[in-house]
């Protein structure tokens, strides 16, 4: 036997198992884990606050848990909808009587359970838990009309990716509706592009909650476990943890990142160019969480679904890359690619970088973060993309003597 058949027939022996087709199922995963949760008297009513490409997605899985676990949850879901037209119909008619979202979610069958309903006030009536999921320049309006109209011990996800930024500096959008509304408020993000998770296919997200000092005790109050319930399913796995501020700080910023991305794909120039887009959004993302939101964990960023993995599938097919995309192709403004892509959807980046140029500009902060600031010139100033690569860039000249 020669040596390179010796070599082989090790190999084949070492690899032999992966032939082997009858293992037991418990050889190749882990035992699942159960999770003992207590059933509820008053089982919990839950509203989500939107209807948009995402809205109705969670929305989606919200109901399908809601009709799963009736120990937790009553099982009708509101879905409060921004009332539109559409062929002459009101939009929330067509999604109670075909049960699909035909503008912004369409060829997606809906659970019955889940109701579209046009008045915000009646949507959140008797509400236990509030799901927020629309385009975050709406939320100032919206939380203006919720306050004195929610459930005092109400608790809320909020599922939007961006910050406010106004008198109170630079705020995660689950502070802002806790300040707002004096609810506990945590949130959800991670690589959930809402095609696919509507289409079922597997995905991971992360949700974030801390109890509240008000916190009524097990079976009276939502918890970790809650949480759970409310949103996993078999194609939707999520890992709750208590690090609000990473998961909201990376679900945002991976927007502005991702027009980044954009500009170089629509420029041609491939992916070497957008893992380094990439590289530098990460960065700055990291940087961001530890200058202004010091209790963020590092470890979330690389960690959790809400992390580097929503960075990537953002950076690779998301709506923000597309209008950027556009951008490059066509020479247009960002707000004329957006409306003319995206069929009323948003590019939640848009508004980002502003709110992020803003602030780093308020705070004297702006050459720390040179992507940051190249995106918003880009978006903003007309500068031109062919540039990104020197604007972010600290380059070293050779200087012969
Ligand atoms: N779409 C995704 O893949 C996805 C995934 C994860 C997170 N998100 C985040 O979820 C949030 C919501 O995104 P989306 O995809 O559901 O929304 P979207 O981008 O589809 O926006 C359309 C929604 O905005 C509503 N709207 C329009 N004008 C309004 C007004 N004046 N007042 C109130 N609502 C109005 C529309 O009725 C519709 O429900 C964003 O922060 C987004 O970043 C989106
Ligand atoms: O389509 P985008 O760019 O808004 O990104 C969607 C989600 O945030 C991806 O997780």
């Amino acid at each position: 036997m020669t040596a390179v058949e010796t070599a082989i027939e090790r190999l084949s022996l070492t690899n032999s198992h992966l032939n082997q087709t009858s293992l037991p199922a418990t050889n190749l995963k882990k035992n699942p884990s159960v999770l003992s949760i207590t059933a509820l008297q008053d089982p919990y009513k839950v509203c989500v606050i939107g209807s948009g490409n995402w809205g109705t997605t969670i929305a989606k899985v919200v109901a399908e848990n809601t009709n799963n676990y009736p120990q937790l949850f009553q099982s009708k879901v509101d879905m409060w909808v921004f009332q539109e037209q559409i062929d002459g119909r009101n939009l929330t008619d067509i999604i109670n009587t075909q049960h699909e979202n035909v503008k912004y979610l369409p060829n997606i069958k809906l659970p019955e359970n889940l109701v579209a309903n046009p008045s915000l006030l009646d949507a959140v009536n008797d509400a236990d838990i509030l799901v927020f999921n629309i385009p975050h320049q709406f939320l100032p309006r919206i939380v203006q009309q919720l306050k004195g109209n929610i459930k005092k011990t109400a608790r809320a996800i909020s599922c939007l990716k961006g910050f406010e930024v106004g008198k109170n500096g630079v705020q995660l959008l689950s502070d802002y509706i806790t300040d707002q509304l004096d609810i506990q408020c945590g949130a959800l993000s991670g690589a959930n592009l809402a095609p696919e998770v509507a289409l079922e296919h597997w995905s991971e997200t992360t949700v974030a909650y801390n109890l509240p000092f008000d916190y009524r005790g097990e079976g009276k109050d939502v918890d970790h476990k809650v949480l759970k319930a409310l949103f996993h399913r078999p194609y939707f796995h999520v890992s709750v943890i208590d690090d609000v501020a990473g998961v909201s700080i990376a679900g945002a910023l991976k927007n502005v990142v991702a027009l980044g991305c954009g500009f170089v794909e629509g420029l041609g120039w491939g992916n070497n160019a957008s893992a380094a887009i990439q590289r530098v959004g990460l960065g700055e993302i990291i940087k961001f969480g530890q200058m202004f939101f010091p209790e963020s964990k590092v470890e979330t960023y690389y960690k959790e679904s809400a992390g580097v993995a929503d960075l990537i599938t953002t950076c690779s097919g998301g709506r923000n890359v597309r209008v950027a995309k556009m951008m490059a192709e066509t020479g247009e403004s960002a707000e004329y690619c957006e409306k003319n892509l995206l069929n009323g959807q948003s590019a939640q980046g848009i508004i980002t970088c502003k709110e992020v140029y803003e602030w780093l500009s308020t705070c004297d902060k702006l050459d720390e973060y040179p992507l940051f600031t190249a995106v918003y010139r880009i978006v903003y100033e007309g500068l031109p993309m062919k540039n990104l690569p020197d604007m972010i860039e600290e380059l070293e000249y050779f200087n012969f003597v």
